[in-house]
């Protein structure tokens, strides 16, 4: 029988790194040395210790004789903390716990006072980071409250946080002003939702999960952080993914709607990214200062006419199999403007019963409430804002940036649909709150044109997946998690797409679809 491992991040469930267990157990043994409890908090404690070692020994070269300063708060966080202190002082590292509040963990200080460490007040910190080697964060964990006001550290100091950075909702994300960004952090239990989106995520640095043996009190997860290994998962539970065999018209035809005469280029983007994830046939609805472009740089998309629109709609709502081909999936929104023509065009499009992503000008032109059609929305935090806005909700950009998944899903239950929201930290959701999780390997994705070739690449997975165009109620639900693998799916390639061509340098759209094929192969597509 297959047994169930929790992976630490930055391994992929496909990929466990394996040791000699004499090895392992020599490391544990020199590690917990002291330990006399295995209570959860001195296994905390341990592992804290243990990633505090490692930092010392890449930043200061040395374990003995290295300074290391805690932060320590009133709760279990700041006893972690302390009894991690203790675990160093014993190795040789000189360690003061600075003690945040009038209170501190009793056992805690005791452990700390027998190793040889020191406490000091929260006004002597200052003069105590100088030539401090390591800062860690032990002032606040999963048990913090509104309001916390923490002190500066100097950047130049490497910072260990103790299971979540101090200032970071666990839940959420959200961060005050004054968190303590880390360099890395040490998480105890399960990877908590607070580093994986929003500011948690920009200042958790490298996450370290440690099994406290929590299987089984936990209740369903949240969300799924899905990485590069993950994609040929995604895809397979999405559709049987092998093209061998198949002609172009199996393999997908995308219809794409996108351009105008202010954003020409949104719709080449869009267009290029589809055809270089492996479309079968692209069909471009696209105005006439646009198709001149496409014609010379997407050679191989084939222009879509009004009337044949209609024709088509006409026969995949009929189902027939003969004669023309049908559009599998449309694509629109990019660099769409609202006129009467493209209103019509899109009116069309939605009320037909085709698999969707939906982007962009097209997201301003939708309207919440339930419908016939298996549709995904790309926006970023502010289109969604505008959509849960014309739904009734009034959130602030802030309050999207500080519970990003919380927001995502009410636009899903409110638009019926899935939701990809675009960020450092991409979320793909379903109205039941299925959720995906997806990091940016590079910030400089943030990028003009980068959603409109996400676009694309999610136009060709939506495509290629053969979804059924049949459009009950029920049908869809089904689909809706299908629909998110595949946004996910989507992201993934976008975001190795972006590593790619970070390495190159800096990044701009047209290197990202320079790097397609690549990404989409390395990835096993
Ligand atoms: N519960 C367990 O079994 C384990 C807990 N562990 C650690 O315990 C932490 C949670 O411990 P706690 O529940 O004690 O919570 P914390 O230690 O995170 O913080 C709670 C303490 O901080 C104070 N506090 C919170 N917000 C404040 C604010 N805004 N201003 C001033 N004071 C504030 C509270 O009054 C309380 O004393 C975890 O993050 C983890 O580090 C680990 O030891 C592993 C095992
Ligand atoms: N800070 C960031 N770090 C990494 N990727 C980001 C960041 N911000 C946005 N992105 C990604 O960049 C892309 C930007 O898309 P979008 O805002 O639609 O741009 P455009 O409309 O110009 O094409 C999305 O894939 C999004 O996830």
């Amino acid at each position: 029988m297959l047994q169930e491992i929790a992976c630490p991040v930055g391994y992929s469930e496909k990929m466990i790194p394996v040791y000699a267990g004499s090895h392992v157990r020599d490391a544990e043994l020199q590690l917990l040395a002291d330990a006399t409890d295995l209570g959860l908090m001195r296994r905390a404690a341990a592992a804290l210790a243990h990633q505090a070692v490692l930092m010392l020994k890449e930043h200061a070269g040395r374990l003995y004789g290295s300074r290391v300063v805690a932060l320590v708060g009133p709760g279990n966080n700041g006893g972690d903390g302390l009894f991690a202190l203790a675990a160093l002082a014993k190795r040789g590292v000189a360690v003061t716990a600075v003690l945040l509040a009038s209170q501190a963990h009793p056992e805690g200080l005791a452990a700390l006072a027998r190793a040889g460490g020191r406490t000091a007040a929260a006004k002597r910190l200052e003069g105590l980071l100088e030539g401090c080697d390591l800062l860690i964060d032990a002032a606040y964990g999963t048990g913090l409250r509104p309001g916390v006001q923490l002190p500066v550290i100097p950047r130049d100091i490497p910072v260990l946080a103790c299971d979540v950075p101090s200032g970071v909702n666990a839940d959420t994300g959200a961060a005050v002003d004054s968190v303590i960004p880390a360099d890395r952090t040490v998480t105890f239990g399960a990877l908590k939702t607070g580093l994986v989106v929003g500011s948690g995520h920009l200042v958790s640095g490298r996450i370290q999960v440690t099994d406290l043996g929590l299987a089984g009190h936990l209740p369903e997860p949240e969300a799924w952080v899905v990485q590069g290994d993950d994609l040929s998962l995604l895809l397979d539970r999405a559709q049987d993914w092998s093209a061998a065999g198949k002609h172009k018209y199996q393999r997908g035809v995308l219809g794409l709607l996108a351009g105008s005469a202010k954003y020409p280029g949104a719709a080449v983007l869009s267009a290029r990214a589809a055809v270089s994830t492996g479309l079968g046939l692209l069909r471009t609805m696209v105005p006439a200062n646009v198709a001149t472009a496409l014609t010379t740089q997407v050679p191989e998309a084939v222009p879509l006419e009004g009337e044949e629109l209609t024709l088509l709609l006409a026969r995949n709502r009929r189902n027939e199999r003969e004669g023309a081909t049908k559009i599998g999936a449309w694509a629109i929104g990019p660099g769409l403007e609202d006129t009467a023509e493209t209103r019509t065009h899109l009116n069309q499009i939605l009320s037909a019963n085709n698999p969707c992503v939906i982007d962009a000008g097209a997201l301003a032109m939708l309207e919440p409430g339930e419908h016939h059609q298996l549709r995904i929305l790309t926006p970023h935090a502010g289109e969604l804002n505008a959509l849960l806005a014309k739904a009734g909700v009034r959130v602030s950009s802030r309050d999207i940036a500080a519970d990003p998944i919380r927001w995502a899903r009410w636009a899903a239950v409110a638009y019926d649909c899935v939701v990809l929201l675009k960020g450092s930290a991409t979320i793909c959701t379903a109205p039941d709150g299925y959720a995906l999780i997806v990091h940016a390997a590079t910030p400089d994705l943030a990028t003009a044109g980068s959603g409109d070739v996400l676009t694309g690449i999610l136009g060709t997975l939506l495509a290629a997946a053969n979804l059924p165009t049949t459009s009950a109620a029920a049908d869809i639900a089904a689909h809706m998690h299908r629909l998110t693998d595949l946004a996910a799916a989507a992201a993934l390639i976008h975001a190795h797409a972006g590593a790619l061509a970070a390495d190159e340098g800096t990044i701009s759209a047209v290197d990202l679809l320079v790097e397609l094929p690549r990404a989409a192969r390395d990835l096993g597509l």
